[in-house]
């Protein structure tokens, strides 16, 4: 075995991927019901909260009993003032009394707690689903959805549904619910001393509840806008601390720090006009509550005097008149605080749930590989808004084909493989991979039969084992080793303080970008798929290594379909065939012989990398001279 340093526990089908959802069919049809949410930030919770009924259930039922108990506890007082109030013979009758209060009060708080417990488990399921769903339904954007958004800002609209939604929930279960029951509650005990009185109360709190949610609906703007601009601040903070080297490279670190203050300041004040929002409603709130509650004392007052009521009754009236009074308060505070939340989630799943721009096609089918062909049929694209890319584009590979593109910057090269990928839909023409014309397989399936060695290497912030075994997760540790092995990559893990266990850091920065290729070599050896698809794959690599990868390329590509890019036309002496590409066109195509035999841009390249067209064609002869031996 391969001497590197590795935890014994290392099993890559363990470590990766438990697919969320089980079929195809079920990922579609599943993500078009969750983009019919998008505009329906209410129905998106409600789908949450019922997926649970029985803890969201025992919440309610615990929030209901407990504000009972509490009300009841309020009568409990009135009738222990009563029974005091009927002298020191009544000894059995107060003994009662005080039961039956402590017994309200008691069960009033062992109540609240039984809610609190369950819901710690039904709130944050929630959130956890839903977070789920979102970054399974963003998984099924188009590449090009996500190169017009910013990773921080998708990342923060995710975390912000979830905080919403749980402090949405939060405060219905304890502020919105607790002084609904109360005030329904309260205005029906009121009715049992004085009826009157209870329908004046009643009147007067739907109107005031009316009128303050009324006033509240009209601050869903600010709250909404304060949503966004907090997103935009922490898209820009992810941008600018992932291009930290940038930034300091060209000295911009103050510039940076203005503009994050210029964005900053955007959202502080747009907050700040959410929060007023909701400090005016409060204010006007209070101002009524005082007088209402004045006026309620003083009436029951009144009653006392005319004999009409006890001074039981007096304490019962004047306790559950507040309770009401500060109720609508608390009722209108916590509608307006769920208004926000909600609003901050409207403004999350608009964005996030946008219908997906390239679907599988409803009838589309896994891809039957049958040796790796690939055809573009008379393809043209151009990507949104710019001119075309591709025009007319024919191209047709035999199965375990190597082809070479080459030609000017933006010639298209990378837009050819993008679109082998099925990362955009060409406008015109067909592409087909084994016959099967692409639009009609499945993304899935087709990424399963390509593997890709990009320009610009991606690793994910993970060890040197999990970003090589992404490759193939359910591949066996010697299978890893292989690969690793094959892409040469054992010296240098081996020389890591934790060899495969090394973390690569940020997108692999601690890594040199030669050996971040050569792990995506290896990551492209493991996943054995009949397609290859090399961009640049040896760009990084310094002449020593490059011979040892171009070895490594060289057995990972034998029996496939390879297309490559290569800018040095070293890399690609043993292919079948070069393409030269110009202006999304094909202007030449050829054994690597014959293009450079004749005249054309191959020649050119050929001559201005080596000197002259000779000591290129000599080294090519020699090359070929040592490949073949
Ligand atoms: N995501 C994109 N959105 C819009 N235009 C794009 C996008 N990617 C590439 N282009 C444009 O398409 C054209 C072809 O780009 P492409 O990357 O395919 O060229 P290339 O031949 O691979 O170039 P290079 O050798 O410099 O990598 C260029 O004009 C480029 O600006």
């Amino acid at each position: 075995m391969i001497n590197v340093k590795i935890k014994e526990t290392h099993s890559v089908g363990r470590t990766n991927e438990i697919p969320l959802r089980s079929t195809q069919a079920q990922n579609a049809a599943y993500d078009a019901q969750l983009a019919g949410y998008a505009q329906r930030p209410l129905a998106f919770l409600y789908r949450y909260i019922r997926r649970h009924p029985v803890a969201h259930g025992a919440v309610l039922i615990s929030v209901f009993a407990a504000v009972g108990c509490s009300l009841a506890s309020q009568y409990g007082i009135k009738h222990l003032i009563d029974v005091l109030s009927q002298g020191r013979s009544h000894i059995t009758q107060l003994w009662g009394a005080f039961l039956l209060l402590a017994g309200l009060i008691a069960a009033d708080n062992l109540l609240w707690r039984v809610g609190g417990w369950v819901s710690t488990h039904a709130f944050v399921t929630v959130t956890g689903d839903l977070r789920r769903d979102l970054f399974g339904y963003l998984n099924g954007h188009a590449q090009a959805w996500f190169t017009e958004k910013q990773p921080g800002l998708l990342a923060s609209r995710i975390t912000a549904t979830s905080n919403a939604v749980f402090t949405a929930e939060n405060t219905m279960a304890w502020n919105a619910l607790p002084p609904c029951i109360a005030v329904g509650g309260a205005i029906a005990m009121i009715a049992a001393v004085n009826p009157l009185m209870a329908g004046g109360l009643l009147s007067v709190s739907a109107v005031l509840a009316l009128i303050l949610f009324k006033l509240a609906g009209h601050g869903a703007k600010h709250h909404r806008g304060f949503a966004k601009e907090a997103a935009t601040v922490d898209g820009e903070l992810v941008d600018v601390i992932s291009n930290m080297g940038l930034v300091r490279a060209f000295g911009a670190i103050t510039r940076e720090q203005t503009r994050f203050g210029a964005k900053l300041k955007e959202e502080m004040r747009a907050r700040r006009k959410s929060l007023l929002h909701l400090e005016k409603l409060r204010l006007f709130h209070a101002v009524v509550t005082a007088f209402l509650s004045a006026g309620l004392l003083g009436w029951a007052l009144w009653l006392w005097t005319r004999g009409q009521v006890s001074t039981g009754d007096i304490v019962l009236v004047s306790s559950l008149g507040f309770t009401i009074l500060h109720g609508t308060r608390d009722l209108a505070v916590a509608l307006v605080d769920v208004i926000q939340h909600i609003a901050r989630l409207a403004e999350a799943i608009e964005t996030l749930l946008e219908p997906h721009q390239l679907p599988d096609h409803p009838q589309a089918k896994k891809l039957v590989e049958q040796g790796g062909r690939v055809d573009f049929n008379q393809v043209s694209f151009a990507y949104p808004n710019r001119a075309r890319t591709l025009e007319a584009f024919d191209l047709h590979l035999e199965p375990g084909q190597r082809v070479g593109l080459i030609g000017s910057s933006g010639a298209g090269k990378t837009t050819v493989l993008a679109l082998l990928q099925h990362f955009y839909e060409p406008q015109a023409g067909r592409i087909l991979i084994d016959g099967q014309d692409l639009s009609m397989i499945t993304q899935e399936s087709l990424r399963q039969s390509i593997a890709v060695v990009p320009q610009d290497i991606s690793l994910l912030h993970r060890t040197i084992f999990e970003n090589i075994a992404y490759g193939r997760p359910q591949a066996s540790l010697e299978e890893v080793l292989a690969a690793a092995h094959e892409a040469r990559c054992t010296e240098f893990i081996e020389a890591m303080p934790q060899g495969l266990d090394t973390m690569v850091g940020d997108r692999g920065t601690k890594l040199s970008g030669g050996q971040r290729q050569r792990i995506a070599i290896a990551r492209a050896i493991l996943k054995n798929a009949p397609i290859l698809l090399l961009d640049e794959a040896t760009s990084a690599l310094d002449s020593a290594s490059e011979e040892a990868i171009q070895q490594a390329l060289d057995r990972l590509m034998r029996g496939r379909t390879v297309i490559a890019i290569a800018h040095r036309l070293s890399t690609l002496q043993n292919f079948d065939r070069i393409i030269v590409m110009s202006d999304g066109k094909v202007i030449d195509d050829g054994a690597p012989e014959a293009l450079r035999k004749r005249t054309g841009l191959y020649r050119d390249l050929l001559m201005k990398q080596f000197g002259n067209g000779v000591s290129a064609v000599n080294y090519y002869d020699t090359r070929i001279a040592e490949h073949a031996a």
